[in-house]
């Protein structure tokens, strides 16, 4: 949270509109609350205000869930610098995880409103596309210090006309669902947006089923989220009792049993990583996705910022289900690091994990044809950690029992690992040195080693500097003894050509023929060891023990021993193009 704050607690943010002389402190801050499903034109709405409250001092509260937050870009730089205060809360959604960063986020501007610190009008709070505004409105009911510094003024609910209709559909035949109505719900104002997308008689539908959930919020047609400032801000319009009336329930029940609405079914993936995306290829991946109907039903929101190769703007895309918003904007900065970011929001986005953060359909990396994005990394989903290690230790000792040490890998033991805790295959890859540590532990205790563990040699790496000084000076022995075999094999080939020529000139000379040298020219090139050796050592996963001298594999292949890596899962990866890049978390 904070993360963009503008003033140092206690200290004024020097940033002036230069009208101080006029300004009216009022007696408690009015609140406006932006809401509204995903897409449906909130960012837009703020933008708006900012520009054309630049008269007024706000303070900003951004609210932003996904494992990639990308809400801050798309708040342009320009409207950014016309907030007196921006607070971004992205550790979770307002209505149920944040609240309490919420509240404190209040309580400090409370207090130095109050003690005039920072001279304030108002405060509008933008709510993630996944939230009820109904809990937001409790705590300023709930919560004294809250209530002595603010009032809501106003919750204006966004309504994408071209996609609404569908979501309150959706959202009141499903309680589960139930988001988009309790937005609407919950609002004084309805922002009727995108009026450009839909005709007269779709208008008139959304507007019908806007007014069947709740009769007394004023709607207000309107394109790019611009309706009248007057209708916004300091209008005094929000009013709980008539919001109560309209859902039958009175101020005890809502202040103690309501439950926010959110919809499970929805969920997000992020990817961040860094490197030039190809445009062409990019779009492609996009295509697959959102150039039809029953894919893109699924994908409620795509928000992304992206390097584009070629481009020193930064590349917006916006995505609402088919409907793609995309264009270069301001400039890279100088000193700015060129990070990729996108978020996939909607249903059906875990099973698709592996596919959206690995780029176009398995094509890892940029390639020299200009198809492949480059690699998305691995995000760190929030479940992967609530898997605690004594659970891991448990599934690691189950699995360490009987099996046959000479095939097994820590990628095997990760798949079985995940299955037997039921995740999504790939979801402890980030996790591979702590499974790699349980395995050798397990390894080291074992007081009773299986019989087939008993006829192998176990090699387990120690930790620390002693270890590592080892495994080094075993790396360096290895690159010594082939560059001398490589060596020798080549002297020995110069040795055998000499003396082949040397008899073939000298049969030559017998015979008094002189085609022997055409024949000498496209022999055989000596022995070597292949220019990409290395990589390919590393593209097989290395064994758990080191086999027996009798069937040993070449040496750069167990070199990762134990070390984990492993193919289909994080670290260093090798590429269908033969490329190797490190993948980044
Ligand atoms: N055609 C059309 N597009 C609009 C209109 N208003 C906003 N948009 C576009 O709709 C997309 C989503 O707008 P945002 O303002 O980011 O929506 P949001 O509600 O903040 O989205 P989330 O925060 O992700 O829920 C963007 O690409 C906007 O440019 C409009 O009136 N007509």
């Amino acid at each position: 949270m904070d993360k963009r704050r503008k003033t140092d607690e206690g200290h004024g943010h020097g940033h002036s509109h230069g009208y101080s002389n006029s300004y009216a402190r009022p007696a408690r801050l009015p609140v406006t609350v932006l809401t509204g499903y995903l897409g449906a034109g909130k960012t837009t709405l703020l933008n708006y205000i900012l520009r054309e409250q630049h008269d007024k001092k706000l303070a900003v509260i951004e609210n932003e869930i996904g494992e990639v937050s990308i809400d801050d870009a798309l708040v342009e730089q320009k409207h950014q610098d016309m907030a007196e205060e921006l607070v971004l809360l992205d550790n979770g959604c307002i209505c149920c995880t944040v609240r309490g960063d919420l509240i404190q986020t209040l309580h400090n501007i409370g207090k130095r409103f109050a003690s005039g610190q920072v001279q304030l009008d108002g405060v509008l709070i933008e709510l993630t596309g996944m939230a009820d505004p109904a809990p937001v409105v409790q705590t300023f009911i709930v919560d004294p210090e809250v209530q002595r510094s603010f009032m809501v003024d106003n919750v204006v609910a966004l309504v994408d006309a071209l996609h609404g209709l569908e979501k309150l559909d959706e959202s009141k035949g499903d309680v589960s669902k139930g988001t988009a109505c309790a937005q609407i719900a919950f609002s004084s104002t309805v922002l009727l947006n995108k009026i450009d997308l839909v005709d007269q008689m779709q208008l008139d539908q959304v507007k019908k089923r806007i007014k069947e959930l709740n009769g007394a919020a004023e709607i207000i047609p309107c394109q790019q989220a611009k309706a009248p400032m007057a209708k916004l801000f300091n209008v005094g319009c929000f009013n709980l009792d008539k919001v109560l009336e309209e859902q039958y329930m009175d101020e005890s029940e809502f202040r103690q049993f309501y439950t926010p609405k959110m919809d499970k079914s929805v969920s997000n993936v992020g990817v961040r990583c860094e490197g030039q995306v190809m445009m062409f290829a990019f779009q492609q991946f996009l295509d697959r996705y959102l150039d039809k109907e029953e894919t893109a039903k699924d994908f409620l929101r795509v928000k992304a910022v992206l390097n584009i190769a070629g481009s020193d703007r930064k590349f917006v895309l916006q995505c609402v289900h088919m409907l793609r918003n995309q264009g270069f904007t301001e400039p890279w900065g100088k000193t700015e690091k060129r990070e990729n970011r996108i978020i996939f929001i909607g249903r059906g986005m875990q099973p698709r994990r592996l596919e959206l953060t690995e780029g176009a359909g398995g094509a890892h990396g940029a390639k020299d044809d200009g198809t492949g994005l480059g690699a998305w990394p691995w995000v760190r989903a929030p479940w992967m950690a609530d898997v605690t290690v004594d659970q891991l230790r448990a599934e690691v000792r189950k699995l360490l029992v009987g099996i046959d040490l000479k095939t097994f890998t820590i990628g095997k033991l990760r798949a079985s690992v995940e299955t037997a805790l039921g995740l999504n295959q790939g979801d402890l890859a980030e996790r591979k040195s702590e499974l790699t540590e349980l395995v050798q532990a397990e390894l080291a205790n074992q007081e009773t080693p299986t019989p087939a563990a008993k006829k192998q040699k176990v090699e387990v790496p120690k930790p620390g500097a002693q270890g590592k000084e080892k495994k080094d000076k075993k790396v360096k022995k290895e690159k010594k003894d082939k560059v001398e075999k490589v060596e020798k094999k080549s002297k020995d080939k110069d040795k055998k050509q000499k003396k082949e020529k040397h008899e073939a000139t000298a049969e030559a000379e017998a015979m008094g023929e002189a085609e022997v040298e055409e024949d000498m020219e496209t022999g055989d090139a000596p022995d070597a060891a292949p220019a990409n050796a290395e990589e390919e050592g590393l593209e097989a996963e290395a064994p758990l023990v080191e086999p027996e001298p009798d069937e040993k594999e070449p040496e750069k292949k167990r070199s990762g021993l134990l070390s984990g890596s492993e193919d289909g899962g994080a670290g260093t990866k090798k590429h269908v193009d033969g490329g190797e890049k490190t993948m980044e978390h």
